[in-house]
């Protein structure tokens, strides 16, 4: 059921915020989620909904990993059990989940833009709607929100945005921007430090003093703390108190009334109302279940993460060599560059969100002479498309991508999936893809990356890979490897952790299969592909990549191009599809890609 907040009494609306935090708590501490994002943003929600119709207004939250109140507030309170479980809830805004949600997100910084593109409409329709965004002061470190301000400050069409500031990004945050917010919400009110002189004036000057009145708010333009903002023509109100509901429905009221642009700069504590979690605590971030009376998270033994494994050679690597660099856009921990920014300060940096200033200044040191490391997930490294093919493939340079969370991350869903970077980058000239088939390949990966010229990338997925058995070799540029020979005429041929999974379909299937690992897809392995399609007539694909550009798409290009015509083959990447959250090994169930599901199909 929807809870109509706008009919109730402050002390009900108090009561809602409570009722609220303990649903979050008690649903999180159990399944996981994004935690003290969401615990941050309950007063500001209910303000929003308070002052605002989510049914006809738009409301877009900026990554909307913070949308959580919003869901209990929009016909999913007892549905949010299932929050970013398979066939759930997601954890983040989706239209196609309620009307409430007016756009998906999961990438940050689109919120401004979105908010103006449907004020243009507004206007265009003749509509009073007015568009409603919630962003958090780590999402206004994207470029992408500076190109929508832009804009809006010019043509100056109604939309309220709520500065959700907790001071923390994923991590503390990063740069300039947030040091100005920082230094805001360290001064008063600059509303009340307004009105106070406005009734001043009023008061004690004698009739028409406009003209003074005029001068002085010129003046205290001058010391708004909202100047950056106020220059670039969008109003600025605040800081104010983001956890008192009065203050937070007042001034949404106040910025809606204004009819034009204006942010409302909003102090919030993150991980409000769970004790152990507020504040500047980088873990309570996303989290998996813990044990709600002490914090105490629920200890799940697992083999080590290939992120612990890349950020440990990367050391070994950075220690042996003085121009090893490298940089993180806002994951230090889930990078594992933290590490590194830790041993090495002047060599790794954390640059805020800004995927693409990541890529074209880490271009410049590979010109400089140094050894840059972009380590980033492979969706967010989507951001930064134009600048890899513009600032460092058309100059040839030697910039290692280091692509975490390639294939599927699982419970973030079809906004956070890593499918696509094989696809996206391999028509690229200059560009060298490989990937490692286990924990050592990723360790030697990494020192055969540091000797190349030219820019590379390198994918390993979420988690950890499977143990092999089979040796690890180091990596010759453009040569596949074969693992195991067999007596069948089937050829699967793995790429990265899809080698695993051919391995345990081979395991399952009767009969004794060649198991090939690719290696490189670009260069790929064409002398060896050739070789092989004399002997084999059926080659099956594994990659956790799309299908549309992706491995298999390699491989029957090199066929094509060297007229090889015997061989039939079928590939196991993603369908064209966007694919969903939900537990990984759930979520590879319901696209066929289960060992004992392969072995059917083949
Ligand atoms: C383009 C992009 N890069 C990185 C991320 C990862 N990410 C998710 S939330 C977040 C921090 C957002 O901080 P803030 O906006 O302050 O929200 P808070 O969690 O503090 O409420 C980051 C870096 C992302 N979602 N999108
Ligand atoms: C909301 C967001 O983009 C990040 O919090 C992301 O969910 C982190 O993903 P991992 O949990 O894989 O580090
Ligand atoms: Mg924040």
């Amino acid at each position: 059921m929807n809870i109509d907040v706008k009919g109730k009494s402050q002390k009900e609306l108090k009561q809602l915020s409570q009722d609220i935090r303990d649903r979050i708590i008690d649903v999180v501490s159990r399944k996981g989620g994004h935690f003290s994002s969401t615990l941050g943003a309950v007063e500001l929600t209910i303000g929003m909904h308070y002052v605002f119709d989510a049914y006809s207004d738009p409301f877009i939250f900026d990554v909307s990993h913070q949308c959580y109140p919003h869901k209990l507030l929009t016909d999913r309170w007892d549905d949010f059990e299932t929050i970013r479980q398979f066939g759930g809830l997601s954890g983040f805004t989706k239209p196609n989940e309620s009307v409430a949600d007016y756009f998906v997100a999961g990438h940050s910084s689109t919120s401004i833009s979105l908010a103006v593109g449907a004020a243009k409409s507004i206007k265009l329709k003749n509509e009073s709607r007015v568009p409603v965004v919630m962003i958090g002061d780590g999402s206004m470190t994207a470029g992408m929100v500076y190109e929508a301000l832009n804009e809006l400050g010019d043509i100056k069409l109604p939309v309220v945005i709520i500065l959700n500031d907790n001071e923390m990004s994923i991590a503390k945050p990063i740069g300039a921007i947030s040091k100005y917010l920082s230094k805001i919400l360290a001064g008063k009110s600059y509303q009340r430090f307004k009105g106070k002189v406005d009734s001043f004036i009023k008061k004690n000057m004698p009739e028409g003093t406009t003209y003074i009145a005029k001068r002085m708010e010129e003046a205290m333009k001058l010391i708004t703390p909202g100047i950056l903002f106020e220059e670039m023509g969008v109003d600025y109100i605040g800081p104010i108190d983001g956890h008192d509901l009065e203050e937070v429905i007042d001034t949404l009221q106040i910025a809606k009334d204004m009819n034009k642009p204006v942010i409302v700069h909003a102090r919030t504590v993150k991980g409000k109302g769970y004790k152990v979690a507020e504040g500047q605590h980088e873990h309570w971030h996303g989290v998996g279940p813990f044990n709600v009376e002490d914090g105490a998270f629920v200890k799940k033994e697992a083999p080590k993460a290939a992120t612990a494994v890349f950020a440990d050679a990367l050391i070994n690597l950075a220690s042996k060599h003085e121009n090893v660099v490298g940089v993180t856009a806002a994951m230090p921990s889930g990078t594992g560059i933290n590490k590194l920014m830790d041993k090495f300060p002047d060599r790794f940096w954390d640059v805020a969100i800004a995927e693409q200033h990541a890529v074209t200044s880490m271009a410049a040191m590979a010109k400089e002479g140094f050894k840059p490391f972009i380590t980033i997930y492979s969706t967010f490294l989507q951001r930064g498309f134009d600048q890899i093919i513009h600032d460092v493939c058309l100059m040839d340079l030697p910039v290692v991508f280091a692509m975490d969370r390639a294939g599927i991350v699982g419970n973030d869903g079809e906004t956070h999936q890593g499918a696509f970077d094989i696809s996206y980058l391999r028509f690229i000239p200059n560009m060298i893809l490989f990937a490692p088939r286990d924990n050592k390949t990723l360790e030697l990966g990494l020192d055969f990356a540091y000797k190349l010229k030219s820019p590379s990338a390198i994918r390993y997925p979420r988690g950890a890979f499977s143990e092999l058995e089979y040796p690890s070799t180091a990596f010759e540029l453009g040569k596949a490897e074969i693992l195991k020979e067999g007596s069948s005429k089937k050829l699967f041929i793995g790429y990265g952790a899809g080698v695993s999974r051919a391995i345990n379909t081979e395991a399952l299937h009767s009969e004794d299969i060649t198991i090939l690992d690719l290696r490189f897809v670009k260069p790929i392995d064409k002398k060896t592909l050739v070789e092989l399609s004399s002997k084999y007539d059926d080659w099956y694909v594994f990659s956790d990549s799309q299908k549309q550009g992706g491995v298999g798409s390699a491989i029957l290009e090199v066929l094509n191009e060297e007229n090889v015509k015997n061989v039939n083959l079928k590939s196991f990447e993603y369908e064209d599809i966007f694919i969903d959250h939900g537990d990984t090994k759930k979520v590879e169930e319901s696209l066929g890609l289960l060992p004992e599901q392969l072995v059917k199909a083949i």
